[in-house]
């Protein structure tokens, strides 16, 4: 055991506040491999390791990768993360709230158990807007959150934009008795992956924002209804001969093929003027 781990584990149990901060901590060596083993990461990539905690994964990762970057903000933590990476030269301790810290400009994919509170705003920062860089990520994520990424219908247009882009798939009930201390929620291990071939480019994303925010507004309404919206008639004809779905079916029922089919028909038939616009948030 590193001397500041002993250190560290003091300094935890004197303290009386919640656990806010989702420190719920791997222990267990082998169960960390298998779950880099899955990653796919390739020894050319940079690996990001976000809420790296004591380093339970980062320095595992270390062997496997190019070189780990690793973000915490949790100043002790972050203490602990320097001292052992002075014998790791291709580890990189970023001292920093994930929401705030830089992602490489080079391919790079991420294996970390995150901070359950803020799993939001990393799966937006990773996949909104979709770059070139990042290549896909092994996640352990809250189960329930998990479920909510990859169910079906999709009735959130934020989800659905990951979903163009992405595979979103939940592995793994992951046991709770893996933490310490164990979380009050069910955990699941969560893998992105980016789509070989898409439907839609990635170059129309800010376009397919609009267009998913306005159809998505109201999820169970037919099909049809929504979007007489942005197609004329015999636009319409058109394109329901090609989509093969019932008309009068919710929209949230569509798939991403569909999706993406109604959405390449709007740029190729309907004049940009009558595009969804994505609306500005205050
Ligand atoms: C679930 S623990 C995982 C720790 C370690 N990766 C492990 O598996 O043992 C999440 C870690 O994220 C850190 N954390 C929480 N919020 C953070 C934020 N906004 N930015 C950076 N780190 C954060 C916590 O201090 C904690 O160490």
């Amino acid at each position: 055991m590193h001397p500041n781990d002993k250190k560290h584990r003091k300094v935890r149990k004197c303290l009386n506040e919640p656990n806010f901060s989702g420190q719920h901590l791997l222990h267990n060596p082998r169960i960390v491999r298998q779950i880099i083993d899955q990653s796919g990461i390739r020894p050319s990539e940079i690996v990001m390791d976000l809420g790296a905690g004591k380093g339970a994964m980062t320095f595992a990762l270390a062997e496997k990768a190019s070189s780990v970057v690793a973000i915490e903000n949790d100043p002790r933590f972050a203490e602990i993360l320097k001292a052992k990476s002075q014998a790791h030269a291709n580890v990189a301790i970023i001292e920093k709230d994930i929401r705030l810290a830089y992602l490489p400009n080079k391919p790079f994919r991420v294996v970390a158990n995150i901070p359950y509170a803020i799993t939001t705003p990393i799966l937006e920062k990773l996949l909104d807007p979709p770059t070139d860089f990042f290549q896909g990520a092994m996640l352990l994520i809250e189960y329930g959150a998990a479920k909510r990424f990859t169910s079906r219908p999709i009735r959130d247009p934020r989800i659905l934009r990951w979903r163009m882009w992405f595979d979103l798939e939940l592995i793994k009930v992951f046991p709770r008795t893996e933490f310490s201390p164990p979380p009050s929620v069910e955990s699941a291990i969560f893998r992105i992956r980016r789509k070989a071939d898409p439907y839609v480019q990635i170059r129309h994303h800010r376009h397919f924002a609009g267009f998913a925010e306005y159809a998505l507004k109201r999820p169970e309404l037919p099909i049809y209804v929504v979007l007489q919206g942005i197609f004329t008639p015999p636009q319409l004809k058109h394109l329901f001969k090609n989509l093969g779905v019932d008309r009068q079916a919710p929209i949230c029922t569509l798939n991403e093929r569909q999706w993406g089919m109604i959405f390449r028909t709007m740029l190729e038939r309907v004049d940009a003027f009558r595009w969804p616009k994505l609306l500005r948030r205050k």
